[in-house]
């Protein structure tokens, strides 16, 4: 199978010389929905952006290579860049405040760069945006079209934002946390299109969480990264039932579920996603791990299993 992404070793640093994201390899079939989860502050976006070289400018990266859609991003010219985000590449970013300017109307937003990569009309490209807008849950998409991004609401926003990611038909769509400011109803109806395009179109999708029901559901792969490292992945129905890492086992067991009992706490993972030692010897997960044992802060085992099930862990 051809590889729509291919990372090896990545390693990002700040300027203090914090690393936030440690020796992440990753690879990404063509046609295939990917999952990657895990808690806040665990390195999926910053992972997420150095595919399609968008690093915040502060942070310092290293790796062996990454090549997204066949091409290498370290030596891309700005054109490629430009090809590459515009048009070759979908990315629907956490925050949509930022990522639609406020003063220009959606219509000329989700409009100019169809009209500018794949050499259409303004007729089409208005054509095609509405009929986006409408797959995504707006009723009244045409005048969607004639407002400004701060006449919209969150949700809005983000499902503007989901239609202009498929305007273009990339070959890759990279969608960080694309529900979170959607009811439930919408929810489902931007996954399910998610899963209609993927199925229909082939097109590839990086489907980034920490809602670990809704990877589960619709993902084929996926990889666990916790503090910075990829710590299990493997086919999705292998990891959810074999989870051979503790961190995966604790986030599995704390999916609610829909018996839940009326105001039951939902459980969590005590303690939280260490900001230090990242770079240090040992498994990253000791300190919260309910199974940690003394090897731990010496070193951690890399171990691959059948079907291409890998988990980073002290136990077999
Ligand atoms: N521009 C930056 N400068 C310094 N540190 C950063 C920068 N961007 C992210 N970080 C830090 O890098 C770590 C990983 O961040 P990242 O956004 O990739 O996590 P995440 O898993 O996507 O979490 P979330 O779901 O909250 O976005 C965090 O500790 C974060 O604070």
């Amino acid at each position: 199978m051809d590889k729509i992404v291919n990372i090896k070793n990545l390693t990002i640093n700040d300027n203090k010389n914090n690393i936030l994201v440690n020796g992440v390899s990753l690879s990404i079939e063509k046609g295939e929905i990917f999952g990657l989860v895990g808690e806040s502050g665990s390195g999926k976006t910053l992972t997420a952006k150095s595919i399609i070289n968008l690093l915040p400018e502060n942070l310092d990266y290293k790796v062996d290579l990454i090549e997204t859609i066949g091409k290498n991003i370290v030596d891309m010219t700005k054109n490629e860049k430009r090809e590459l985000i515009g048009k070759n590449v979908g990315f629907i970013p956490q925050n949509t405040i930022f990522f639609l300017h406020p003063m220009i109307k959606i219509k000329n937003q989700i409009g100019d760069g169809y009209i500018y990569h794949m050499n259409k009309s303004k007729k089409e490209a208005l054509e095609k945006a509405s009929m986006l807008l409408s797959k995504v849950g707006f009723e009244n998409p045409d005048d969607i079209l004639k407002y400004y991004p701060w006449q919209l609401s969150g949700g809005m926003r983000q499902r503007v934002n989901i239609a202009m990611a498929l305007m273009n038909d990339p070959q890759l769509i990279i969608a960080d946390e694309p529900t979170t400011a959607l009811d439930s109803t919408i929810q489902r109806q931007v996954i399910d299109l998610f899963k209609t395009i993927n199925e229909e179109l082939g097109i590839s999708i990086i489907l980034i969480s920490h809602d670990l029901a809704l990877v589960k559901h619709y993902s084929n792969r996926i990889a666990v990264m916790y503090a910075g490292q990829i710590v299990e992945s493997g086919f999705s129905d292998d990891v959810f039932q074999n989870p051979k890492h503790p961190y995966t086992q604790l986030l599995i067991k704390i999916i609610p579920t829909f018996n839940m009992k009326k105001n039951e706490r939902l459980s969590e993972i005590p303690g939280f996603v260490q900001e230090t030692g990242r770079g240090n010897k040992g498994c990253v997960f000791r300190f919260r791990c309910p199974k940690a044992m003394d090897i731990c802060s010496e070193k951690v085992i890399e171990n691959n299993i059948e079907n291409n099930h890998y988990y980073k862990c002290n136990l077999s």
